[in-house]
């Protein structure tokens, strides 16, 4: 079982990183992957630099040996759409192996709008992660495909989805990013290693 987190990552912080590691934990997921991407495809564009957010990443998980950095998104150009890099990695795995995709309330809300999202469900199943200050909505297109049973993620290798509260951080990159253009201390929000990274570079004072 292969667990994914895609994201901006501009910064990354604890947010992110609880979900990843809660996610891996619950559904006993030994290989987890956090996937920066490089052009985002409904949103504005980031403010730091891929190199310099995959940096930030990587020493964001750097003493956690179950979460892992692949940096695919940046290796391709255009935009960084999920079906692309699911695919890739379903060419590398094989077609048995089950695929977590995993995403807060607040992406989710968007879903239907994905590139090619319901051939997303045919190659993962979706953790929907709980993210204060959002919902799921009880009934809706996704209703037929609520998975009540993880042990089923073990046997199929995508096609349900799954609803997980992990612990509440009300933590967003956007905030993290007003903080420091207003030169207040986001320390304790994010991995201090990220933040030495910030401070050196002088990322994010001019947002
Ligand atoms: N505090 C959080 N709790 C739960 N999930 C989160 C949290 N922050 C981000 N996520 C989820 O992580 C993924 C990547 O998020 P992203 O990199 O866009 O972070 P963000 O904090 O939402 O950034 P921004 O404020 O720039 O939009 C998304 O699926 C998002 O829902
Ligand atoms: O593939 C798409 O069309 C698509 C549209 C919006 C978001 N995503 C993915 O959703 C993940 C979280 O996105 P974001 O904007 O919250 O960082 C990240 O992996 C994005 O690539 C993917």
């Amino acid at each position: 079982m292969i667990g994914i987190l895609g994201g901006t990552f501009d910064p990354i912080h604890f947010g992110h990183l609880r979900t990843a590691l809660e996610v891996a934990e619950h559904f006993g997921i030994p290989d987890m992957r956090l996937i920066p991407g490089k052009v985002p495809p409904h949103r504005p564009q980031p403010v730091a630099t891929p190199e310099q957010r995959l940096t930030m990443l990587q020493a964001a998980i750097a003493s956690e040996p179950c979460l892992q950095a692949d940096d695919r998104e940046l290796r391709r150009d255009g935009y960084s759409y999920s079906f692309d890099t699911l695919t890739s990695i379903r060419a590398e795995v094989g077609g048995k192996r089950p695929l977590l995709f995993t995403l807060g309330f607040d992406a989710f809300q968007h879903f239907q709008s994905w590139h090619r999202w319901q051939e997303i469900l045919q190659l993962a199943h979706l953790v929907v992660v709980h993210r204060p200050g959002y919902s799921l909505p009880p009934e809706g297109w996704h209703t037929p495909f609520l998975g009540t049973n993880p042990d089923d993620l073990h046997t199929t290798p995508a096609g349900n989805i799954y609803s997980l509260a992990v612990t509440a951080l009300d933590i967003s990159a956007t905030d993290l990013r007003t903080r420091l253009k207003a030169g207040k201390n986001p320390r304790y929000l994010l991995p201090d290693t990220v933040l030495g990274y910030i401070q050196t570079h002088q990322l994010y004072c001019e947002t």
